[in-house]
């Protein structure tokens, strides 16, 4: 069991949060309020994590020596990644240094999970190649020529995305002979480590696509509930728990979630990212910490994801996660340049049920999610209704 002690005391319980989204920023909330000392890192100064964490420092997550000498600095008992974006081949030399030494530090869930899942060629032949599991058909490629051939060979439509990229940065789905070089080029020049190694994946005709939430801790496995999304340009718009799903299928979606997380290893939860149509179910990527689509967790359980990945990575125990009703979620972004300034934050609250969360994000450059309207309700497409009436009551200034 982890010695929880006093924040910035010779007792003190250290976590260095490796990315300060929104995201981080609930898991520093909840690992403020068990007395964790949280040190908040990523690229920019006044990430939303860094607004509550106990310090924070600016770095280049990519380069391994800065990661390296941060580690150094800061001694903490846990890293903790919060994007894929990291050096994470560092993290996987100072994960065996750290067990050679003895020290105790940890890395969460595993650097191993960090390495795989920053690549999604890493994932992709995990799932696919090792453990069996079903997936669309794929193919890497590094040049263009190379990369015509893989979209001839799997077809249209197909979707085509950087290795390293998250949030849709980067991706395209083509649907004709017209859209395959832009592709190329979005790929190379939008992803969030540069130029380089490409998918093409063949087009999956789901019905609905669910994050699967899953929590390894201490006692085993959890899953909670299913939570259905809806994407446009790769990127979470909006998100719902319950998503219905036939016995046959979420059997299915908590066997895949479970092979793939045990393999992995660790503690903390993981968004294991699925297609479904009827019974079938495919695997589509996983995040080894919580899950944009998740934040609907925030009113739809008791114990939110943030607050299920403090726990797990404390080692505390999970007894049960209970819902708490249907429940949505509505991303709201920003366009244009500037710093962003709400209004209507009294008529997105107006409605019963209804919750708001700005992120704090410090400026906007093209387009930026800076906030999630949250609502619960007697179903699901009511809970949606008002999380998107919520959205569409705020507006946002850059200034
Ligand atoms: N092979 C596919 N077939 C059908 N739809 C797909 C496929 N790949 C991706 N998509 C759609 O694009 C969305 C984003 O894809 P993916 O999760 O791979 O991107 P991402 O950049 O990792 O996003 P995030 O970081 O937000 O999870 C999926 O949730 C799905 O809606
Ligand atoms: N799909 C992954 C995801 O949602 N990650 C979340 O977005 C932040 C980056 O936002 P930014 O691009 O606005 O800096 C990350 O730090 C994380 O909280
Ligand atoms: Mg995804």
């Amino acid at each position: 069991m982890t010695q929880l002690g006093t924040p910035l005391s010779p007792h003190a319980f250290r976590v260095l949060l490796l990315g300060s989204g929104e995201l981080g920023k609930e898991v520093a909330i909840e690992l403020q309020r068990f007395g964790v000392e949280v040190i908040a890192a990523d690229r920019y100064a006044n990430a939303p994590a860094m607004q509550v964490a106990h310090r924070s420092h600016v770095l280049d997550m990519l380069d391994g020596a800065a990661i390296r000498a941060l580690i150094a600095q800061e001694r903490p008992h846990l890293i903790v990644p919060e994007i894929e974006a990291i050096h994470t081949q560092t993290l996987v030399e100072l994960e065996r240094e750290f067990a050679e030494h003895g020290t105790g530090t940890r890395v969460i869930p595993t650097a191993r999970a960090a390495r795989l899942t920053m690549d999604r060629e890493g994932i992709r032949r995990l799932a696919a190649e090792t453990l069996g599991l079903p997936t669309s058909p794929y193919r890497f490629v590094d040049t263009l020529a190379d990369y015509r051939e893989a979209v001839r060979a799997i077809g249209l439509p197909c979707v085509v995305k950087p290795v390293m990229s998250s949030s849709g940065k980067g991706q395209s789905l083509v649907r004709t002979d017209a859209d395959i070089d832009a592709a190329w080029d979005y790929a190379q020049t939008g992803g969030r480590a540069g130029a380089g190694r490409v998918i093409v994946e063949g087009f999956v005709h789901f019905d609905y696509e669910i994050t699967l939430l899953t929590v390894r801790h201490r006692d085993g496995t959890s899953f909670c509930e299913p939570i259905g999304h809806l994407q446009r340009d790769g990127d979470y718009r909006e998100s719902w728990q319950p998503q219905p799903m036939s016995t046959r299928a979420l059997e299915r979606a908590q066997q895949i979630a479970k092979s793939i997380t045990d393999d992995l290893g660790g503690w903390g939860v993981f968004g294991v990212e699925l297609f479904v149509q009827g019974d079938e179910v495919w695997f589509s990527e996983v995040s080894p910490r919580p899950h944009d689509t998740g934040l609907v967790t925030l009113v739809s359980q008791d114990l939110s994801e943030f607050a299920l990945h403090a726990r797990a990575i404390l080692g505390l125990p999970i007894p049960v996660i209970r819902p708490q009703g249907a429940s949505a979620s509505c991303a709201v972004l920003a366009q244009g340049h500037g710093v962003p300034v709400f209004a209507g934050v009294d008529a997105a609250l107006a409605q019963a049920d209804t919750q708001l969360r700005l992120f704090g994000k410090p400026r906007v450059e093209g387009h930026r999610r800076v906030a999630v309207t949250l609502a619960l309700a007697d179903d699901v497409e009511q809970a949606r209704q008002r999380a998107r009436a919520a959205a569409a009551a705020l507006t946002i200034e850059l200034g």
